[in-house]
């Protein structure tokens, strides 16, 4: 019989690796933006994320443009934005970010690096689209300052369901 896909990791100390960086903003911004959108969920969870440098990480993280051959080529500048795949070994996990897109760190102008990485981080670890709006997970972004961002009621629910 065919083994169901695991809906989450199953372990809780999970690697991540910049591959590469958008010339939107400085690489201390995307640093600290991609960091910042793991710790939204680190923070409820078991989770720990630790950044390596060279190798594979179960989160590789890239900026793409056009089409990599993964089965789903990114379209320019607004339609996707980005994606994420769900918990697996190899690809599972990874998030490309589409690099026709402008990322922003802190200004609402553009996307907001944080707040679209949150979401596909969410992805990453195993959560569906949510049906809340406002959720982190809803499937529209909508800008909310990073300084303030607090992660949704509905959001916190279920990746504890995940991970609790
Ligand atoms: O599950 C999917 C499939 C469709 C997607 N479309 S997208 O790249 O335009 C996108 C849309 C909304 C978001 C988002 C939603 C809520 C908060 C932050 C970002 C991120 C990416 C991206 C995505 O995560
Ligand atoms: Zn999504």
């Amino acid at each position: 019989t065919k083994e169901p896909l695991p809906l989450a990791w199953a372990k809780t100390k999970l690697t991540y690796r910049i591959e590469n960086y958008t010339p939107d903003m400085s690489e201390a911004e995307v640093d600290d933006s991609l960091e910042r959108a793991l710790q939204v969920w680190a923070r409820v969870t078991p989770l720990r994320f630790t950044r390596i440098y060279s190798g594979v990480a179960d989160i590789m993280i890239s900026f793409v443009g056009g089409d990599r051959g993964d089965g789903s080529p990114f379209d320019g500048p607004n339609g996707f934005l980005a994606h994420a795949f769900f918990p697996s070994p190899g690809i599972g996990g990874d998030a490309h970010f589409d690099e026709d897109e402008t990322f922003t760190f802190k200004s609402s102008r553009g996307y907001n690096l944080f707040l679209v990485a949150a979401h596909e981080f969410g992805h990453s670890l195993g959560l569906d689209h949510s049906n809340v709006p406002g959720a982190l997970m809803y499937p529209t972004y909508t800008y909310t300052n990073p300084d303030t961002f607090v992660l949704p009621r509905d959001d916190v629910n279920r990746i504890q369901a995940l991970y609790g």
